[in-house]
Parts: C-alpha cells; structure tokens; sequence
C-alpha cells in the first residue's frame, strides 16, 4: 500500500515510551492507539504529527517522508496551548487558515460548532473555558481544517457524552477519505466507527472489525 493514501511507521522508534522498531501501515479510516499509561500513545501521535523526532526509523506518506507533508497532517492535542487570552474562535480559525487546500467551508464550521454546543464558546478566552471546552475547541479545529490525516489524543476525555456522540458521528463521516489516528483508554465508544486498533507494548496487533 504505497499510494498518497497510507501512512506508513517503518521500523520507528521513539525517544520516550516504549514504541520501539514499530512497523505499521495505516489506511484510510479510523485506527485505535490504545495501551497502558506512559506506554508512548501520545509521543507516537507526537512524531506522526512532526512535533517529535524519531531516535530510528521513518514515519512515511505514501512514499514520501512525513516531514514533507507537514500540510497534510494535524494533531488535536489533549490540551490547548497556554495561551489564555487568546479567543477560541481565534485558535480555530487560524489553525484552519494553515490547511488551504483541505479546510472545509464555513457551513462545515458553523455545523461543527453548532453540533457541539460550541457557538458561544468561540468568543470567550482560551483561559475562562472549562478543561471539556477546550477539549471540543481542539476537537472542531481538527475537524475543520481536515488534513488527510488527522490525529486525536484522548478526544473523548473530558466531555459530556451528547459531545461524544456528535464526535463519533462527526468522525464517522472522515472514514472513507481520511486517515485518523485517535489514541484512547476507551476503546467501547469507538467499537462502530475503528477500523483497526494498534495495542502498543503488545506483540499482537488485533483488528477491531
Ligand atoms: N518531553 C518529554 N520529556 C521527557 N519524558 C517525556 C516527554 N514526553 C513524554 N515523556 C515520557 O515518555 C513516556 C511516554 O509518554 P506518553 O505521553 O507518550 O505516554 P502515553 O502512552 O500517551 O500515556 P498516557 O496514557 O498516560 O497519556 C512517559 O513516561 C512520559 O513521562
């Protein structure tokens, strides 16, 4: 599977965790990161994302270095940047100004805030917002840039389960033309929409439909 359309782990080891000499290919759709606290879920998201380098290995587009698509990929971290003033709105729009050529229209946007109890939230400092809040804030950036491949750290920590449901539904409809990565300590809620599931610190790596 060498096509724009797959991201390959060859052989990756990284500097924290224990993800070591970790080959993987990813597909379009929706593939599960789940193992242990301290395991590496997040600093394998990390390097996918180019915010972490490699000790050994390559993390690959295609058949392109991942570091040459830096536009084509975005991490929705587990917690937002400490910049406290800074208006939500603000944080999304310009993460989404930084994804021309895949960010979705401003319909897409509006539904997404819309759908996530989020319309208020955009005008209020990153600072004043619940940590739920900031969770979803970080959440509809990600969805509405929509790079090719987007990542989510523990995307359903903190928020209520109305959100959650709307995530599902929301993330649902990337499968067929994106490549999501979403590393959880809840794998239940996912069960309809994962398409395989990586277990780091296992050998066996088993499919989850
Ligand atoms: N910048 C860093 N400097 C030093 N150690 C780090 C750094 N980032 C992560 N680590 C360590 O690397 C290990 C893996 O961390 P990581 O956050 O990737 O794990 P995780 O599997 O996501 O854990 P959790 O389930 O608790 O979120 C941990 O022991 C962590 O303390």
């Amino acid at each position: 599977m060498n096509s724009i359309e797959s991201l390959g782990l060859h052989e990756l080891t990284l500097p924290f965790g224990q993800v070591r000499a970790l080959t993987r290919t990813f597909g379009l759709g929706l593939h599960l990161v789940v193992g242990p606290n301290g395991i590496g879920k997040t600093s394998l998201l990390r390097a996918i994302a180019g915010a972490l380098s490699p000790m050994t290995g390559v993390i690959r587009l295609g058949d392109v270095p991942m570091k040459r698509h830096s536009d084509r990929v975005l991490l929705a971290p587990g917690a937002p940047p400490a910049i406290p003033w800074l208006r939500a709105g603000m944080l999304i729009d310009f993460v989404t100004s930084l994804y021309p050529s895949s960010r979705r229209s401003l319909e897409y946007r509006t539904h997404v805030l819309e759908q996530l109890h989020l319309s208020h939230a955009v005008d209020a400092p990153l600072g004043t917002l619940s940590a739920g809040m900031a969770k979803k804030i970080l959440l509809a950036a990600t969805l509405i840039a929509a790079p090719l491949v987007m990542l989510f750290d523990e995307p359903i920590n903190e928020i209520d389960a109305a959100s959650r449901d709307v995530l599902l539904t929301l993330l649902a409809d990337y499968q067929r033309d994106r490549i999501m990565l979403v590393s959880t300590h809840h794998v239940d809620p996912f069960r309809e929409v994962a398409t395989s599931m990586l277990t780091l610190g296992e050998t066996g790596v088993p499919s989850v439909s």
